[in-house]
């Protein structure tokens, strides 16, 4: 009989979602085998939240879109959903909010807990024994905690830190080496799980919205029932491509613009 502790995971993965792909939905599959075999984890619930509209992303259609895209996609899970407070926020949110904001109501679901006593995320999951929260990203939002000035190094520690971070490998990054190569990773390298996709699958939405734009099929890259919205209400053209696409802005700029200028 095994006499360690199961600690129940919820996985939030934040992103564009500009459609929602099969690999997105692969990724937490893929996350909640690599935790379970560890034996260590035992992974109750998957949370998809779309960026809003402040996030000037070239060729980010509305939100409410890429929200109904993802709830379409997830329809058939019995443990996968759609959360919609981040992409209904006027302004762009720093990722460390988002899973603050999820934590934080994970939190209050538990059973047995007082409002009025929940001060701070950190203070209350050391009194309840409820889920904790990880962070669920592919390599490239990995490696771009290493971008000059995107993220704030605070958020970063108190992501990887206090909550934690499942990454999937995507080609031509290389995650171990990146947190072995990071003082700040490396200290909490405990914390981040590298799962190792091996079936190769380099489906990205980028891609995706090409073949659109050009009458090309993405069946079997995205849900049918994805595809069928796209369709009836005619997503992804060359106009849609275009939005955003003269903001030429330094990264974090970029995000916090619709903000901070006129
Ligand atoms: N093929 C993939 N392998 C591993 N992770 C992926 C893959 N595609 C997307 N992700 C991850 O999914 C999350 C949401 O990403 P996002 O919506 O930006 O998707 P994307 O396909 O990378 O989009 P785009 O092509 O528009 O940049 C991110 O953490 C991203 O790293
Ligand atoms: O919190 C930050 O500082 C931060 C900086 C850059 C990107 N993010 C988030 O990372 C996610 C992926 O971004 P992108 O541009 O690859 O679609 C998206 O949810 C962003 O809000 C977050």
């Amino acid at each position: 009989m095994p006499n360690h502790k199961v600690t129940e995971v919820v996985l939030l993965a934040c992103g564009s979602f500009n459609p929602i792909t099969n690999m997105h939905l692969r990724m937490f599959e893929l996350a909640r085998d690599h935790l379970h075999d560890t034996g260590q984890y035992n992974v109750v619930k998957g949370i998809i939240s779309p960026v809003g509209d402040a996030y000037k992303k070239k060729g980010l259609i509305e939100a409410s879109h890429r929200l109904e895209m993802a709830r379409l996609a997830t329809a058939n899970s019995d443990w996968i959903t759609v959360d919609d407070w981040e992409s209904l926020q006027p302004e762009w949110l720093e990722t460390a909010k988002v899973v603050r904001d999820a934590s934080m109501r994970i939190i209050l679901r538990a059973p047995g807990i007082k409002r009025e006593k929940v001060t701070s995320v950190r203070v209350k999951s050391k009194m309840i024994n409820g889920p904790q929260l990880m962070l669920l990203c592919g390599a490239d939002v990995l490696e771009s905690f290493a971008v000059p000035n995107l993220w704030k190094q605070e958020d970063i520690a108190e992501i990887v830190g206090f909550y934690g971070l499942v990454c999937i490998t995507r080609s031509g990054s290389d995650p171990y080496k990146f947190i072995q190569q990071s003082d700040d990773l490396w200290t909490h390298h405990k914390n981040i799980h590298v799962v190792h996709e091996w079936i190769t699958n380099e489906i990205s939405a980028t891609h995706v919205r090409r073949a659109l734009r050009r009458g090309h099929s993405v069946r079997y890259l995205v849900p049918e029932n994805v595809i069928d919205y796209i369709r009836e209400q005619r997503l992804y053209s060359a106009e849609s491509e275009r939005k955003n696409s003269d903001i030429v802005l330094a990264p974090l700029q970029r995000y916090t613009r619709a903000s901070s200028s006129s």
